[in-house]
């Protein structure tokens, strides 16, 4: 009898075991659909994937893709699921589907990343108020409003290179901190006008909150993962909220893209200390990505004596040089520069491919399928998220031929157009479809005309090019990993170009276009001076089959 009541209670005990497991299984690994992509398991279950990602990085995707070479996967998360797409013409399929949307992140990601208020919470939540902010910076960020802001952060860069005496060289401690503080500085000035609030002592806040933004925005015990980068944001909200009591963002001086979004918040009844903390977004869209790439892009060329020499002749080509009082003054026309220096770009977009891997993130608003190239379907359920991983996409075969490790520009001036075909959806420095980075144009005209101008008149004595980190958890470009390398240099003039003032042209608003504020009509007009195709997300790749130019292809 004792042995029978052994019995059942072992059996008994099975019996639950089995059904927790199921329950378990059902719970931690999703049921898919299957046309959904296919399932690809965590080593630890449930929680695997996610323990990777974070301890991984952005390494975590190249080594999936390379374990399980799948064009698309889901990966069980927890007890959800996530969709993680390789394949270039599948990511171009998401691009354009309109079901596969960024919108609820704006808000989700926000939320945390920037400590909204309620009060800005309830406001942004508004679609209208979105649309428009959004359109707001789309529209500033092309025709005058752009040029001046091209104009103002060029200047405040020349300005450092003005500074270099004839005859005594320039020391740069460390090259990635010294780009890193005179791109914010530049960036921000154009940002914010004459009161720009990011003086020099307060630059730094803005790279240590940038630090841990991505793991603040997933809004999980913020204290405890990113104590440093919420007491940054803090000093740097600090700065900002007296800057919009004094209503300095209203001034002439402030770029259009500020001024306009700070009257639309505060018509919206959003008060200085809001505005501070709302606004810290465009300064930080503005610069993360934008430094560390002109630091790469620099390196690049400049351990590069072929390339350097290649590069000063175009620069020399759109620089002017005219007498002054006692000096020669050169000027370099930055309208030029992305049409007459197609070996300066085709380093520039190498510089990205290489370094710049920011993963793209969408939400599916309802089950929608996309195809890839050979006709595939795959089915997408709502509610999922998606994610692209440009450490990926941008060293696939595919796409970039058998040397894709290799910083190679030849790729980008030589490319033929079946070439062009199959990197489409495969190169995505600044993502893609609806959200395509609008700030691309600001950031090129920083980029290229500021190594432009240093390749023409300057040498960087022991300026070295170091290997490359994967980007912090969240975050776009590649950080330097120095080793043994003196992170610094010397910058010299050039003989030839002791006696120069350094300059860049300025333009009239009839020669821009006449796109100003008050000036550029409705905004569906304004949309229509973009480079055509730029809509639907397409990336700029150089094509030899029109010229040595750079297009923006489909
Ligand atoms: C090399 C420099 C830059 C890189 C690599 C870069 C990259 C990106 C990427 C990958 C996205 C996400 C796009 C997507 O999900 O499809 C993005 C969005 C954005 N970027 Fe940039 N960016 C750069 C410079 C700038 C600058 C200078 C500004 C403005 C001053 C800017 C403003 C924005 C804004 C406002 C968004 C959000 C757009 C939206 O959600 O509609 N970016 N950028």
């Amino acid at each position: 009898m004792l042995l029978d009541n052994a019995s059942v209670l072992i059996a008994g005990l099975a019996i639950a075991l089995t059904v927790l497991l199921a329950v378990f299984k059902r719970w931690a690994i999703p049921t898919l659909d299957p046309l959904e992509p296919p399932l690809l398991k965590p080593r630890v279950p449930v929680i695997g994937h996610i323990i990777s990602m974070i301890r991984e990085r952005a390494g975590f995707y190249p080594r999936l893709f390379k374990e399980a070479h799948m064009p698309i996967c889901t990966l069980p998360m927890l007890n959800g699921k996530l969709y993680v797409i390789n394949s270039p013409s599948l990511i171009q399929s998401a691009l354009r589907n309109n079901d596969v949307s960024f919108d609820p992140f704006l808000i989700e990601f926000s939320k945390g990343m920037f400590g909204l208020t309620p009060t800005l919470l309830e406001a942004i939540s508004q679609d209208s108020l979105m649309k428009e902010l959004l359109e707001t910076i789309s529209s500033t960020l092309m025709g005058e409003s752009l040029h001046k802001l091209n104009v103002v952060a060029l200047t405040s860069l020349i300005q450092h290179l003005n500074a270099v005496q004839a005859g005594t060289p320039f020391i740069v401690a460390d090259s990635f901190l010294w780009i890193r503080d005179i791109v914010t500085e530049a960036t921000t000035r154009a940002l914010f006008g004459e009161m720009n609030p990011f003086t020099a002592e307060h630059i730094p806040h803005l790279w240590t909150f940038d630090k841990s933004a991505a793991l603040l925005a997933i809004d999980i015990a913020p204290s405890l993962i990113a104590g440093s980068s919420i007491a940054a944001r803090k000093k740097l909200n600090d700065i900002l909220s007296p800057y919009y009591e004094a209503k300095y963002d209203q001034r002439p001086d402030t770029s259009d893209l500020m001024r306009r979004r700070g009257r639309i918040l505060r018509r919206e009844g959003i008060g200085a200390k809001d505005l501070g903390i709302q606004e810290l977004l465009i300064p930080w869209v503005g610069t993360t990505n934008t430094a560390p790439t002109l630091f790469w892009l620099l390196s690049q060329i400049f351990s590069r004596p072929d390339y350097l020499l290649r590069v000063r002749d175009e620069v020399a080509a759109i620089t002017s040089i005219e007498d002054g009082l006692g000096k020669r003054i050169a000027e370099l026309d930055s309208s030029l520069l992305e049409k007459q220096c197609p070996v300066l770009n085709a380093c520039y977009h190498e510089s990205l491919r290489v370094y710049v891997h920011s993963v793209g993130n969408r939400r599916i608003m309802k089950d929608t399928r996309i195809q890839d190239s050979d006709g595939r379907e795959y089915l997408l359920k709502k509610g999922t998220n998606v994610q692209w991983p440009p450490m990926v996409t941008h060293f696939i075969d595919s796409a970039w031929g058998e040397d894709p490790a290799i910083f190679n520009p030849e790729r980008f001036l030589n490319a033929t157009v079946q070439d062009v075909k199959n990197r489409r959806g495969a190169f995505l420095p600044f993502g893609g479809g609806k959200h395509l980075c609008p700030g691309r144009k600001f950031a090129v005209t920083e980029i290229v005309g500021f190594v432009g101008l240093l390749a023409l008149g300057f040498e960087a004595e022991g300026l070295s090019l170091p290997e490359s980190t994967d980007p912090i958890f969240g975050g776009a470009p590649r950080q330097p990993l120095w080793k043994n390398q003196d992170p610094g240099f010397q910058l010299r003039r050039r003989p030839g170009w002791e006696d120069v003032v350094w300059s860049t042209k300025i333009f009239s608003a009839s020669e821009y276009g006449g796109v100003s504020e008050g000036l550029g009509g409705p905004p569906e007009n304004r949309k229509a001076i973009r480079t055509p195709g730029e809509d639907s997300g397409l990336m700029p790749i150089c094509s030899s089959t029109d010229g040595p130019h750079f297009t923006w292809e489909l």
